[in-house]
């Protein structure tokens, strides 16, 4: 039984399957040199209790309404799902490539602003039932370099009823802080999704 499985509560189906399905794997369109700074990367992640989930481009089948995910799909984004059983902190590393440009040379705050809210609505939709953000705030600390790898972490913090509290943090392999941002989600009255 995975880890997700033990949320019976969870309502996207598919995304359980693809857990079981997909291996751990780097997706193939990753550039060579961020295929081999992610493999330096990785370890350090597991060794912190996380296990990567999947790769989540070039997907087929049942992954098909994942792979239309506006952050996910991106073809200039490519990211790597981890997640850590123990707390259902999730992780996306990721590389932000050249076209996610706001200021020159440094990534656009909204693409930033997405990134964190998908990972840390991959933490929230793993770990309970189907919610939404309704209210996020981004603190931008310091400009994301483009052509670089950035590690993105969500979490819960506290559910309450049908509202959920969680963070997020964006930040360089060796810790300095890009961004964080803090979540509320709420669980919709009538619970249609169609991702
Ligand atoms: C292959 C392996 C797979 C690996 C695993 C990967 C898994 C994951 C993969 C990929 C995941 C990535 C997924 C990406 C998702 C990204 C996140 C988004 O972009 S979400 C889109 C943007 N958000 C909206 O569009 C919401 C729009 N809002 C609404 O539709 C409604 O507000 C809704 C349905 C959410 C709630 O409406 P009501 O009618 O059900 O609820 P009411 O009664 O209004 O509110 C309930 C409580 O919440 C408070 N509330 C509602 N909105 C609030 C707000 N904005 N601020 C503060 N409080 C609010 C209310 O005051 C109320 O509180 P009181 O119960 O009275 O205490």
């Amino acid at each position: 039984m995975s880890s997700v499985d033990a949320h019976p509560t969870i309502v996207y189906p598919h995304y359980v399957r693809a857990l079981d399905e997909e291996k751990a794997q780097l997706p193939s369109s990753f550039p060579r040199e961020y295929s081999e700074e992610f493999q330096h990367i990785l370890p350090k992640l597991l060794q912190r209790g996380f296990h990567i989930l999947t790769k989540l481009n070039n997907q087929k089948g049942n992954l098909s309404n994942i792979s239309k995910n506006f952050v996910l799909s991106h073809p200039h984004i490519h990211v790597v799902i981890l997640r850590r059983a123990l707390d259902g902190a999730v992780i996306y590393l990721a590389y932000v490539g050249s076209h996610v440009q706001g200021p020159s040379g440094f990534m656009h705050g909204g693409a930033t602003a997405a990134l964190l809210d998908d990972c840390v609505s991959s933490a929230v939709l793993l770990s309970g039932p189907f919610a939404m953000t309704v209210q996020m705030n981004v603190q931008y600390r310091k400009p994301v370099p483009l052509n670089s790898v950035v590690i993105v972490e969500g979490y819960v913090e506290q559910t309450n009823g049908r509202k959920t509290v969680a963070g997020g943090k964006m930040y360089h392999p060796d810790g300095a802080l890009y961004a964080e941002a803090t979540l509320l989600f709420v669980r919709p009255r009538l619970v249609e999704p169609k991702m």
